[in-house]
Order: C-alpha cells, then sequence, then structure tokens
C-alpha cells in the first residue's frame, strides 16, 4: 500500500461528509489524480468509509476516550479509513494500516496526535472480536443499525414497510455494489453490434433483463474515456432510470416536455427512440446542470431537444394543452439509490419528506395541464418512499378524474406485479435494480 492513495481518500471523505459532495461526483474527479494502480483501492476505499460510517464511529468510540464527535478532522478521517480496512480488508495488511495512519498524522498534525490515533487503532486491533460480541448486545434496532449504518429512523421505517422477516435482506441490498449499465444510443448502432464491438474488447457484457436498449458490463475501466463512448455510441444510464424510458416509449414527431430534466438521461433517450424526429423541451430549475445535456447531445448526435433553464413548481402557460408526452422525473429523497451515494442514508432527514412531496404533487400538476388530450406523462422517482410514489399518484387521481393509469405490463416485459394498474416499484433486494418508482397517466 502507499500513503499517496490515503492522502487522496482522506482528502475525498472531507468533501462528501464536511463539504456535503456527492460520492459519485468527489470519486469521478479525485481519481484522476491517483496513480491508475491505486484506482480500485481508492474508490473501494471511499465507498467503503461512507456506506460503513455507522458502524466504523461505533467501533472508534468503544475503544476511545475522545468521542468521534469531539476529534479534530485529520484525525477523524485517518481513523475512520484505517478502521474500515482493518474490518474490511485482508488481516495481513493490519500493521501496514496502523503505520501509514500514524506516519500520516505525524506529517499533517503533530506527534502527540499520530500517538493517539496509534493507541486507538491498536487497542481496536487487540479487542476485535470482543467489540463484534458487545454489537450483538444491542437492542434489535440499534444493531441493524450499527451493523448496516443506517439512521435508526430509516430502519424503523423500512421495517413496517417491508417487514422484520425482510429487513436485513433490505440494508444489505442496499449497500451492495450496483451494477455497471449502459444505454445503446440507437442512431448509431444496434444492441448486437454494439455487444460485438464491446466484446472484441475483452468486456464481458449481458443484455438488461427488462430492457430493449439496456447492457449490464461486468468489468468496466475508465469507460468514459473509450472512443465509443466519445463518439456517442452508448451512454451510462441506470437499469431503472432506462425503464422509465422504455415505460413513456414516445411516438416520432410527437411534443415531449421533460420537466426536471438534467442531467438529461431521459430527454436523450426519449430523442434516440424518436429518431431525432419531434421536438423534447428539456428544463431544469439549474443553469449549470443544463450544459450537462448539451455536451451528451452533440456527443450522441441528437437534434431535437431544446434546453431551457425553468422552475417546473411555476405553471407556463404558454405550454398549457401543448404536449403529448410529459417526462415528470421529479426531485426526491433518493432512497433508491443508496447504493450509488450511500451518503444519502445520513443526509436525508425525515422531515425533509413533507416538503419535498409538496415539490413534487406541484410539478405533476403543472406537467399535467401541459399534456393534450389523450396525452400521457411518466412520472417517476429514484426512491422506495409511498409519500412519493403511489400515494403521491392516488393524490393526484383523487383530485384529477380527467386522468387514469395506463396497463404499462408490456413495456416492462410482463415482470412487475402492479405493472398492468399502471405503476411499478423497483426495490434493489428484490431485482437487483435501483429502487425506482414508475407510473404512466393519461389524460382524457
Ligand atoms: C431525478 S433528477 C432528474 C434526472 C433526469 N431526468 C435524468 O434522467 O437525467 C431531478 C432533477 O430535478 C431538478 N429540479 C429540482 N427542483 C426543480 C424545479 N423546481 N424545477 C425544475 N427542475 C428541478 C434537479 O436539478 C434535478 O436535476
Amino acid at each position: 500500500m502507499d500513503n499517496n492513495y490515503r492522502v487522496a481518500v482522506i482528502e475525498s471523505l472531507k468533501k462528501i461528509f464536511r463539504d456535503k459532495s456527492y460520492s459519485n461526483l468527489v470519486i469521478n474527479n479525485d481519481i484522476k489524480n491517483i496513480d491508475v494502480k491505486y484506482n480500485s483501492i481508492y474508490r473501494k476505499s471511499v465507498l467503503g468509509v461512507v456506506e460503513n460510517l455507522m458502524l466504523i464511529d461505533w467501533v472508534i468510540n468503544q475503544m476511545s476516550k475522545t468521542k468521534t464527535k469531539k476529534m479534530e478532522s485529520e484525525v477523524l478521517f485517518t481513523l475512520r479509513l484505517a478502521v474500515y480496512q482493518l474490518y474490511f480488508l485482508d488481516n495481513s495488511f493490519e500493521n501496514i494500516v496502523v503505520n501509514e495512519s500514524v506516519e500520516h498524522i505525524k506529517r499533517n498534525v503533530n506527534v502527540r496526535a499520530s500517538k493517539f490515533v496509534n493507541a486507538v487503532l491498536r487497542n481496536i486491533i487487540r479487542n476485535k472480536d470482543n467489540i463484534i460480541r458487545d454489537m450483538n448486545k444491542l437492542s434489535h434496532i440499534d444493531f441493524l443499525s450499527v451493523k448496516y449504518s443506517y439512521p435508526k429512523w430509516l430502519v424503523s421505517r423500512w421495517i413496517g414497510e417491508f417487514g422484520k422477516d425482510k429487513i436485513e435482506d433490505v440494508l444489505v441490498a442496499n449497500n451492495s455494489q450496483a451494477p455497471f449499465t449502459i444505454r445503446v444510443n440507437t442512431l448509431k448502432v444496434s444492441r448486437g453490434e454494439l455487444i460485438r464491438i464491446l466484446e472484441r474488447k475483452g468486456m464481458i457484457v449481458e443484455e438488461c433483463k427488462y430492457l430493449d436498449k439496456g447492457i449490464i458490463i461486468e468489468n468496466p475501466v475508465e469507460i468514459d474515456k473509450m472512443n465509443e463512448y466519445k463518439s456517442g455510441l452508448f451512454s451510462i444510464q441506470s437499469e431503472s432510470s432506462m425503464l422509465a424510458g422504455q415505460v413513456l416509449n414516445p411516438k416520432e414527431n410527437s411534443l415531449v416536455i421533460d420537466l426536471c430534466a438534467a442531467p438529461g438521461g431521459k430527454s436523450l433517450n426519449a430523442a434516440e427512440m424518436m429518431k431525432n424526429k419531434g421536438k423534447i423541451i428539456s428544463r431544469d430549475v439549474y443553469e449549470n446542470k443544463i450544459s450537462l445535456i448539451e455536451y451528451d447531445k452533440k456527443r450522441l448526435g441528437v437534434e431535437n431537444i431544446f434546453v431551457e433553464t425553468y422552475d417546473a413548481t411555476v405553471l407556463d402557460r404558454k405550454l398549457i394543452n401543448r404536449a403529448d408526452y410529459c417526462i415528470v422525473d421529479v426531485p426526491c429523497t433518493g432512497l433508491g439509490i443508496i447504493r450509488r451515494k450511500p451518503e444519502i442514508k445520513y443526509n436525508k432527514l425525515e422531515s425533509d419528506l413533507e416538503s419535498i412531496q409538496k415539490i413534487q404533487f406541484k410539478i405533476l400538476e403543472n406537467a399535467s395541464k401541459y399534456l393534450k388530450l389523450g396525452g400521457e406523462l411518466v412520472y417517476s422517482t429514484c426512491t422506495v418512499n409511498k409519500e412519493e410514489n403511489i400515494n403521491m399518484i392516488n393524490n393526484f387521481l383523487k383530485s384529477n378524474s380527467n386522468f387514469i393509469m395506463v396497463d404499462i405490463s408490456e413495456q416492462t416485459k410482463n415482470s412487475f406485479e402492479t405493472s398492468q394498474k399502471g405503476y411499478v416499484e423497483i426495490f434493489p433486494h428484490l431485482h437487483r435494480m435501483d429502487g425506482f418508482f414508475i407510473a404512466k397517466l393519461k389524460r382524457l
């Protein structure tokens, strides 16, 4: 091991926890400054610490008189990384982990702090098994919360939703690694052709079960540096997100309004399905995110997307009764994509729920007004909370009797129980896909 990657991991962790940056963005940016041979351990360590933060802090607090809340940040993040490695890497690395951590603190803080780090880590190594035994003595909810690092409110909530017998499956699945998937750009290449190209490059690939345009790559490395990516043969997109596009299934020459479009995945998928014919208005409230759509438009050869900065909670009178389709991919609590952004577990508070639901309802209501008679909208979230999902749709339908839910069995390959009723709920522990909700509504 080498201290350089350790410094990089510690710096990335500070950005994620202190500056509240998203782990996926931090990792993609910081990994560029690391020697390629350390890429894998860097990524594994950052995600590992974030995923297991509550367990790690609990272990430190068992063995240190100074508690994590009172620790100086360089010491705290160095200890967090070391404890992750002590518990999750091969035992033979124990001495290297301690020595490198102690040296790092000696160089960056002072000798006194390095002695403290040494004492805490040696103490943890001596008591590794006792610590685990103590964890088993916690009450059931505390135990699950510490072992799998989820706040207690979320564990209780999910026990209520999924049941006591399923809760560990749910917590484990949301801590597991998400598969790496791509969407074929059918404007440029077919799925079969792209699979052949990728296999010739030594990639292990497989078609996504529920999708016409999806491919899983088992061994992805520096995908965005590949010529096939740069020349727009494919985009990186999750299976659940691609499924929302497949459910929308827009016809060529239609007018589509995407109210929450950045970074553009669903708009770009729609443009590919419409073979660049018709018009897509792609809006987002954040101007800086809009440029991401412009970049991908050029890369993919998409010509029918018109990008605008606009707040979807404000009704735009000039679009009323105009659209054939609306994409309503609302901001949400993100509790379905913990596998990709594990910090979501700690940043989302139960109290966020109410305010976000009001925004979601307003955006859905506005979208419904943009549809023509016979027009269709797809409402989606990347969360598993009923309040943001099926309850939201039922509330909307209560006050909008001119809308019905549309059977989406065909677009979801007859694989989801509820698809005939017009919606699907996707869960990592059941479908090995991101937690998502997708519903299709039609204006009568
Ligand atoms: C789930 S993401 C959309 C992802 C996108 N549809 C895709 O497939 O790439 C939700 C988006 O809503 C945007 N957003 C949040 N509040 C908004 C508002 N009031 N009006 C419009 N967009 C908003 C966020 O900037 C974010 O990009």
